[in-house]
């Protein structure tokens, strides 16, 4: 009695929305069945600025689209050298160069040191405002290695690993990723919030 009192009833699951499949996979390993949710394939526009206002404002359109409550994420490679760029623009900077251009562009620097950043946006309806999440993942940019079956995965090799993302066995990746980290504080918001879903719609 006392329990469903302090409830938030939501219309439906969440809806994890995101235009990239991987991403949706490690999600679907990383929570499995902690979270109920649903995926909506859907590249929506992002906005230029710091991660988290990023990965807040996908939330708001996703919310908008979706009409209802939406998980989105945003995920950032970060340079030392750079002052953290190339960041969330790491998609583009990844298609137009490649991993040999993203090396060559620490090439003038001694510092290779880099960061995985995620960012998971939580909003409950369109008309609320998103709360954000955030992982990190401490590294360095080394030549590419291991199999290119995911972004940057190739040429991010974790402090205290002698080995890339790329090159581990996933179950590991997720031990130390920017994304289990970011996903833990989701699970943990959940198991704090006590939400309870209508599935019958
Ligand atoms: O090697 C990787 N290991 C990862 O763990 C990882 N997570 C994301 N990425 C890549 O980094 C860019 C982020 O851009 P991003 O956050 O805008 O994603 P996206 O546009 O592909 O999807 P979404 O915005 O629709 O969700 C995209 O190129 C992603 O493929 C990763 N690459
Ligand atoms: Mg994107």
């Amino acid at each position: 009695m006392s329990s469903s009192s302090r409830m938030v009833r939501l219309p439906r699951p969440v809806t994890f929305v995101t235009g990239n499949a991987k991403k949706l996979e490690e999600t679907r390993a990383i929570l499995g069945p902690s979270i109920p949710f649903q995926s909506l394939k859907l590249d929506l526009p992002e906005l230029q600025g710091e991660p988290e206002e990023i990965s807040k404002e996908k939330a708001r359109l996703a919310a908008a689209e979706v009409n209802g409550p939406v998980l989105v994420e945003d995920t950032c490679l970060c340079f030392n050298a750079l002052n953290g760029l190339p960041g969330p623009y790491i998609k583009w900077f990844l298609q137009k160069t490649g991993h040999e251009g993203l090396n060559n562009l620490l090439k003038a620097y001694d510092d290779k040191s880099a960061y995985a950043l995620c960012v998971f946006s939580l909003a409950l309806g369109p008309h609320v405002e998103p709360v954000t999440f955030v992982g990190k993942t401490e590294g360095k940019i080394v030549p590419a290695r291991g199999p290119a079956n995911f972004g940057w995965d190739p040429i991010f090799q974790p402090d205290g690993y002698e080995l890339t993302y790329a090159e581990m066995p996933i179950e590991e990746k997720h031990k130390i990723s920017h994304r289990s980290r970011a996903l833990a504080l989701v699970k943990a918001h959940f198991a704090a919030a006590n939400y309870a879903f209508q599935t019958n719609d």
